[in-house]
């Protein structure tokens, strides 16, 4: 998902040569997107613990489908991205040093990183939640 989907998405083609630091780079964003995906495990114990009548007999089914389900919220995901683009677009601001705005151009474009937590941090999110879930009774 990374190589294939996320990064082609993100960077323009061509080779700078950089391949040491690229390299920490992608282990950098690869270990921040692993703890913000695995960090579905404390919301998943959350939920559980919200209403364990509910979803005590869903897990002795072993059904995901209801539990992918219960742990969407699609108003909640709507306003992360919204929340995500903000932030792309505050931090991705090029500044002079007395604080002004360089130019209009974003480092990365905000509405792609909207877009990849839409379609591929949160979907991955509810994953990491649904496996715990189903484990949860074990
Ligand atoms: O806020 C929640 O309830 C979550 O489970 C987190 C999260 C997310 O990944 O940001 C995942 C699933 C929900 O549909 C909404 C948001």
């Amino acid at each position: 998902m990374y190589f294939k989907n996320l990064l082609p998405a993100f960077v323009s083609e061509g080779d700078d040569a950089n391949y040491g630091s690229t390299a920490v780079c992608d282990v950098l964003c690869l270990q921040a997107l692993s703890k913000r995906i695995h960090y579905g495990k404390f919301v998943a114990e959350a939920k559980f613990r919200d209403s364990p009548a509910l979803f005590e007999p869903i897990i002795r089914g072993q059904d995901r489908e209801t539990l992918m389900r219960l742990v969407t919220f699609e108003s909640v995901e709507a306003s992360v991205q919204r929340r995500v683009e903000m932030k792309a677009k505050m931090y991705g601001q090029e500044i002079d040093p007395d604080g002004r705005r360089r130019n209009l151009q974003y480092k990365i474009d905000p509405q792609l990183v909207a877009h990849s937590y839409g379609e591929w941090v949160m979907p991955l999110t509810k994953r990491v939640q649904v496996e715990y879930l189903l484990r949860r009774l074990d």
